[in-house]
């Protein structure tokens, strides 16, 4: 099955595109993600189209772990949104690897089941799968987050990190190469917050083929990151190497702080 979603084809205008140093080594240039001048507008109470997305290119290259960051308002998960097919751009082409899974910001909206092991083979009861392959992938993906040994714990006494990393599990145990994360590590402290990104890292590394996308606000996590993509009103203007992408930030944020002071 061709695995491009056409929505509309137009002429592409991907923002400049840094050369993009490789950290990963299974890292080719082949992208599990690709959207191209992809538009999204809402309509108000008032009758009147407001655009969110505008002309908005982005693409992830298969097998790491990239970074979505931008102001508030900016666009960012209804972006993510889209390519995880939860809405539909208006025009614009896009391509999503699949299977692909959408990693809510609270935990809670998406862990449900009783316990561990039962929420991670939770979306596997539609896959005919025998009782020993549930075993097996839930144990592999809960290995693959560090959380074997919650196998039996109930989900109401995990905290907001070890929720996230079951909640990933979960993709993972579908086989899923696309992971579309949405601030996870928002209500996180310190040590679950590196602790989801590590859990992230190393399901990338082990696997050799998931690929995911991470929208956040913590500049700090970016050190994690193999790339990373910028937005503002709903533009991608700036999509390269973790390393320039800070400083390009940092540089935004300091002309801001020197024009309050000025
Ligand atoms: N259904 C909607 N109706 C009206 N406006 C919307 C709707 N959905 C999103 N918006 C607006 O679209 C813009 C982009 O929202 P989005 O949540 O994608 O931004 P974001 O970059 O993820 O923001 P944040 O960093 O604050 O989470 C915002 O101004 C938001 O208010």
């Amino acid at each position: 099955m061709n695995l491009y979603t056409l929505v509309r084809t137009c002429p592409p205008h991907l923002p400049h595109l840094h050369s993009t140093s490789s950290t990963r080594d299974n890292a080719t240039e082949n992208f599990a993600v690709e959207g191209r001048n992809i538009n999204f507008s809402v309509n108000t109470r008032q009758g009147k189209m407001v655009p969110i997305l505008k002309d908005c290119s982005i693409r992830i290259p298969s097998g790491q772990l990239w970074m979505l960051l931008g102001p508030n308002g900016c666009g960012k998960s209804t972006l993510l949104k889209i390519l995880a097919g939860l809405l539909t751009p208006s025009n614009g082409t896009l391509f999503v690897s699949r299977p692909k899974s959408y990693v809510f910001q609270n935990p809670d909206h998406q862990v449900v089941m009783p316990t561990v092991e039962a929420d991670v083979a939770f979306g596997l009861g539609r896959l005919n799968l025998t009782n020993a392959e549930v075993r097996s992938r839930v144990s592999k993906a809960l290995d693959a987050v560090a959380m074997s040994e919650y196998l039996q714990r109930p989900v109401q006494t995990l905290s907001g990190g070890q929720k996230q990393r079951v909640a990933i599990a979960g993709a993972l145990a579908e086989a899923c190469k696309v992971l579309l994360l949405d601030e996870l590590t928002t209500f996180l402290d310190e040590s679950d917050q590196i602790g989801v990104i590590k859990a992230v890292q190393n399901l990338l590394d082990i696997s050799g083929e998931v690929t995911a996308l991470w929208v956040t606000h913590r500049l700090e996590e970016l050190e994690y990151a193999d790339g990373a993509v910028y937005m503002e009103d709903g533009r991608v203007i700036m999509h390269g190497d973790a390393a320039s992408i800070s400083k390009f930030i940092k540089a935004k944020q300091s002309s801001y702080i020197n024009s309050l002071n000025s």
